[in-house]
Parts: C-alpha cells; structure tokens; sequence
C-alpha cells in the first residue's frame, strides 16, 4: 500500500492506493503524510494533485480499523493542516466517491475537480459519529452553514453536478479527471506567475 508519486512537469500527482476504495488506514495515512510532506518541500514541484486509484478517491476512515490502536497515531488533521497551509496549489482530482475523512482530505485542498460520475459526502452520521477531520469547518466556511448542516445531519452521498451548484467542487469532468486537475493547476500556477 502506497500515496505514490509521480511527476508531470512540475506538477507533482500523489495517489491514493489502498484498495478497495482507499479507506484511511493507519499505514496509507502514514503514507500520504511522508509522499505529501516531500512533494511540499521538492523546490522542483511547483503544485500538487491529489487523486485516488482503483477508481475511487477515498472512502474515508477505514472501518476495520476502529477499535485498533492504530488510529491516533498518524492523524488525519495534521495531514489536512499540512495540505491547507501548503504554499503550492493542491488540486484534488475527485472520482468515484470522496466520503468521510476522504471528503475532509479534498476540503483541504485549494481547488477540487470531479469527475461526473463522483460522489460526495460526510457520512459519518450514519454510522453514529460526527466528521472530526475539519469537514464541520471546512465545508460550512464553503458552502455555508445551510447546505453544510444538511450533508453533515444527513449523511447523504451529494452527486458531482450537485456539489458543483453547492460549491463544494470547482469543476466538473466528464472523463480524464487527473489531467484536468493538472489543467488547473497549471492554469493557477500561470495566474500566479502573470501576478508577479
Ligand atoms: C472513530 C474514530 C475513527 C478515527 C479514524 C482515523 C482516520 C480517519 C480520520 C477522520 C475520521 C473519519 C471518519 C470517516 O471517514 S467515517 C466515514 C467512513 N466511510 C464510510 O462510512 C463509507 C462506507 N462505505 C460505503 O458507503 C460504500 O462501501 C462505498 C460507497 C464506499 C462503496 O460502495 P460499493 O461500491 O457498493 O461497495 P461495497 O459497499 O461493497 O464496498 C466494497 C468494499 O470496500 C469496503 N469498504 C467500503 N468502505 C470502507 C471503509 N470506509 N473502510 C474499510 N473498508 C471499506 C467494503 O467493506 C467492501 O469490502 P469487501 O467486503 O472486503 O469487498
């Protein structure tokens, strides 16, 4: 199990890969946190994409592992304190489904696509607890508190066109995900140069 890395230009892709559906086990949090802190500090990376393999971006905390002693150990908030600070644009590339923690992971990046065929939501109600990644922050400070109240009290699965008109996704695919994701990025690296 790997958050492999992979350049394209000066572009750095980190991908989730836990299959089936990239839930956050202890060792791909572990993963991710190492892959995610090299590719912030490699002066020849200039932007990140976040994407999931096997189909899926992520599907949140891995359920297996509640009751383990493994939880605390690598937490999902500093690994989302550390993608929200980073001074490189992180992309997240969305398909399949960002649930849970795999949504709070993509709420802190600082642009989302998704593929139109994606899902998102924070179910964590469903399964008797509240999202504690930052989701209760994070999605009502994009969304406002209205429409976050009813993803978070719901649990809902909210579809990628949907959570386009809400504002949790900045653009929506219909194939070819990653690259667009690579697009955007580029696109803000350029604005950003065009500014200086
Ligand atoms: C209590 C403290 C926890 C601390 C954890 C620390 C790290 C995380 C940090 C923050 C907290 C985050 C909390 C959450 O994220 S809670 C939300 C967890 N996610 C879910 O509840 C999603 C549950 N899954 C689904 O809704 C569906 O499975 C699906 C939409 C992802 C896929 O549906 P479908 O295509 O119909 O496939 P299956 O349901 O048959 O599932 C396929 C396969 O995948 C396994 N699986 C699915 N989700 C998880 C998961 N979250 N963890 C582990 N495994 C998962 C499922 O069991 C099947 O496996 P198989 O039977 O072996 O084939």
């Amino acid at each position: 199990m790997a958050a492999t890395r992979r350049l394209s230009h000066s572009v750095a892709v980190i991908t989730i890969n836990h299959p089936p559906v990239n839930a956050l086990s202890h060792s791909l949090r572990r993963s991710i946190a190492k892959e995610f802190g090299d590719a912030s500090k490699d002066s020849s990376i200039e932007a990140i994409v976040l994407c999931g393999a096997n189909g899926n971006f992520c599907a949140g905390a891995d359920i297996k592992e509640f009751g383990s002693s493994t939880l605390d150990s690598v937490s999902l908030n500093n690994i989302n304190d550390a993608v929200e600070r980073c001074q490189k644009p992180v992309v997240a590339a969305i398909e399949g489904v960002a649930l849970g923690g795999g949504l709070e992971l993509a709420l802190s990046c600082h642009y989302r696509v998704a593929n139109v065929q994606a899902r998102v939501g924070l179910p964590e109600v469903l399964i008797g607890i509240l999202p504690a990644a930052g989701g209760t922050q994070r999605l009502p400070r994009l969304i406002g508190i209205p429409a976050a109240l009813d993803m978070i009290v719901r649990g809902r699965h909210v579809p990628a066109t949907e959570a386009l008109q809400l504002g949790v996704v900045d653009e929506v695919v219909k194939a070819n995900t990653i690259d667009a994701a690579i697009q955007l990025a580029r696109k803000v690296l350029g604005e950003k140069y065009n500014h200086h």
